[in-house]
């Protein structure tokens, strides 16, 4: 679990806040230059995934989870207040699902689901879908995109994929993979943005942030 940075009076320059518990996130953001403040809101994205038609596209999807937590956490008094503190800021909330046989796929969070997860896209390649929403607060503009990443993911064997499972690493990651721990040994190769399938899309960042007026270099502390 991450600690929530401290804010306030005197907190440097742009604020970049990372509406997100997710480690993996904060690790792409602070390699990447960004030191965020961090929030975690409190969605209940089953709650919006079951209100969801189930016609809804899976990027609107992700994109409409992604809106619902920017929004919890650009919400919360001690940030809402951040709006008049003078510097640029900018909140981001994402969300990532594996779109694999027409099925939107999250955590499997138990080791069964997860061994069938991986009976069925071992040999096979899906779309890992990240959304994105950014609120900034100083000057009120939004802006949001989902980034598709193909993962094509190797013809693992039966006991590869007990002991991946057994590790626990795939039990709270969407699709039940990572690329950047010992799910790389199961990914043959991918079409698109690796920070994209880890959590957080720094490309479309970019140019999220480019919309509502605002430069990534901005936030770098380099
Ligand atoms: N390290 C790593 N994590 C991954 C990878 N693919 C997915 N994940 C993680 C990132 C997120 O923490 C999680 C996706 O679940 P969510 O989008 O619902 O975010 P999460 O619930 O973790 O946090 P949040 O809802 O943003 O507070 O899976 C990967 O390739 N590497």
């Amino acid at each position: 679990m991450t600690s929530e940075s401290e804010i306030g009076p005197g907190t440097p320059g742009p604020i970049f806040v990372l509406g997100s518990a997710s480690p993996a996130r904060l690790r792409i953001l602070r390699a990447a230059g960004v030191e965020p403040v961090v929030r975690v809101s409190d969605v209940d994205e089953d709650a919006l995934l079951a209100a969801l038609p189930d016609s809804t596209p899976a990027g609107v999807v992700v994109a409409e989870l992604a809106r619902a937590k920017a929004e919890a956490v650009a919400a919360l008094p001690e940030i809402a207040e951040l709006a008049g503190s003078g510097s640029a800021v900018a909140v981001i909330g994402c969300d990532s699902m594996l779109h694999l046989g027409g099925r939107l796929l999250g955590k499997p969070h138990t080791p069964e689901r997860a061994v069938a997860q991986w009976s069925e896209m071992r040999g096979r390649s899906a779309d890992l879908l990240t959304g994105h929403h950014l609120i900034r607060l100083d000057r009120p503009a939004t802006a949001g995109g989902t980034s598709s990443t193909t993962i094509h993911f190797a013809a693992a064997d039966d006991h590869v994929i007990e002991r991946y499972v057994a590790s626990g690493e795939p039990l709270q990651v969407a699709g039940a993979f990572t690329l950047d721990g010992l799910g790389g040994w199961l990914v043959e190769r991918i079409e698109g943005d690796p920070s994209s399938v880890i959590g957080i899309g720094l490309p479309l960042v970019r140019t999220l942030l480019a919309d509502v007026g605002l430069s990534v270099t901005d936030f770098w502390r380099h």
